[in-house]
């Protein structure tokens, strides 16, 4: 089989940007994903947390959006391949959800260690 002439780099990254792209202008959960990391961003600036604090909520915000990336990426490709209700289809819709949804909630507790002493300081109580 001919090999075929691969992309160059800047290509591939603009693909992968459009990928982004589509997925926060057209999904409703990732656009709920890019809330919450505003609204951590500004609670950590407010609330000073430490640089490994920081990469805490960085990684997290990355794990938790680049699943959401690949749920959509799995739904689109189950509705490409079938339009008929199959349980192997159901099994893979269900799974990548399940995948964002272990993240995120992993994702919120780990906020809550972080910001709830920082704010109960804050109102000392
Ligand atoms: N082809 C199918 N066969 C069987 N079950 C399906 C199929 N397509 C969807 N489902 C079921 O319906 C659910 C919702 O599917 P849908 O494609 O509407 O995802 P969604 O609710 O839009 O997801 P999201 O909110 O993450 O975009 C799936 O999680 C799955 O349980």
């Amino acid at each position: 089989m001919k090999k075929q002439k691969k992309d160059p780099l800047y290509k591939s990254f603009g693909y992968a940007f459009a990928g982004i792209f589509a997925v926060v202008t057209k999904e409703r959960n990732m656009k709920i994903h890019c809330v919450a990391m505003v609204c951590v961003v500004i609670a950590g600036f407010v609330f000073h947390i430490t640089p490994v604090e920081w990469c805490i909520c960085l990684t997290l915000f990355g794990l938790v959006m680049a699943l959401e990336m690949v749920n959509t990426a799995v739904e689109a490709v189950v509705d490409l391949v079938t339009e008929e209700r199959k349980p192997l289809a159901k099994l893979a819709k269900d799974a990548a959800a399940g995948a964002v949804l272990i993240a995120a909630i992993m994702a919120a507790i780990a906020g809550m260690i972080i910001f709830i002493p920082k704010l109960l300081e804050s109102l000392s109580i």
